[in-house]
């Protein structure tokens, strides 16, 4: 793994209510996901950090849980096995949910979802939908990995910050994140930022 913390707590340190130190470890697994994908093809998913009680409270399970009966000690973001786990099970349709402490709650949940209130930029779908509403709805924070391989972290409904994990997808490539933005390359990965007004 490539020495991207710098870059990554830069980001996650702006995003208040939430741990950013468990807000980080779940950056730097979606980048692993978006990067590696599974099986040889391209990965999408979704992580909400933070609030889970009230996450929790407005999803449902689209299958018996995997992650449900074991300890909470096993399902810690920050232990390998676990990392690992939750990159097979990102297979999965749905969003894991991870709390404050850093514990991966839940996996494949299906979150409420409403448009309203919301202005994506066009072009993105269901997913990325979905990481707007919760972010809104709650005070967690939601991060995607698209299957087109971008990295995008929600708060309060909007896109603050996108992470573009290869150089070469960088070039011509135009963010979704709005308003003010500034970029920051390191170690082949680019990151946009929405500057606060
Ligand atoms: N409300 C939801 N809660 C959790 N997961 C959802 C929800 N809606 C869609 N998804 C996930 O998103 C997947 C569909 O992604 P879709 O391609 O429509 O969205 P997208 O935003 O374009 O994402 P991508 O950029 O990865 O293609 C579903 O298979 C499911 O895993």
């Amino acid at each position: 793994m490539q020495d991207t913390a710098g870059i990554f707590r830069e980001i996650c340190s702006r995003r208040g209510g939430v741990n950013t130190a468990v807000l980080e470890q779940v950056v730097e697994l979606a980048v692993e996901i978006a990067r590696e994908g599974r099986e040889g093809r391209k990965i999408g998913t979704l992580f909400v950090v933070g609030d889970s009680e009230e996450v929790l409270r407005r999803s449902k399970p689209l299958i018996l849980d995997p992650l449900a009966g074991h300890p909470e000690e096993s399902k810690r973001i920050s232990d390998p096995n676990l990392r690992e786990t939750i990159k097979e099970l990102s297979q999965l349709d749905g969003a894991f949910v991870v709390s404050d402490e850093g514990v991966v709650l839940s996996a494949a949940r299906y979150l409420d979802t409403t448009s309203e209130d919301l202005d994506l930029p066009l072009g993105l779908g269901s997913r990325h939908m979905a990481a707007a509403s919760v972010s809104r709805r709650t005070n967690a924070v939601a991060v995607v990995v698209s299957e087109s391989s971008m990295v995008r972290m929600f708060d309060d409904g909007e896109i603050v910050s996108e992470i573009i994990p290869e150089l070469w997808m960088w070039d011509g490539y135009t963010t979704k994140v709005e308003g003010r933005v500034s970029a920051r390359s390191e170690n082949d990965i680019t990151v946009v930022t929405r500057e606060e007004e």
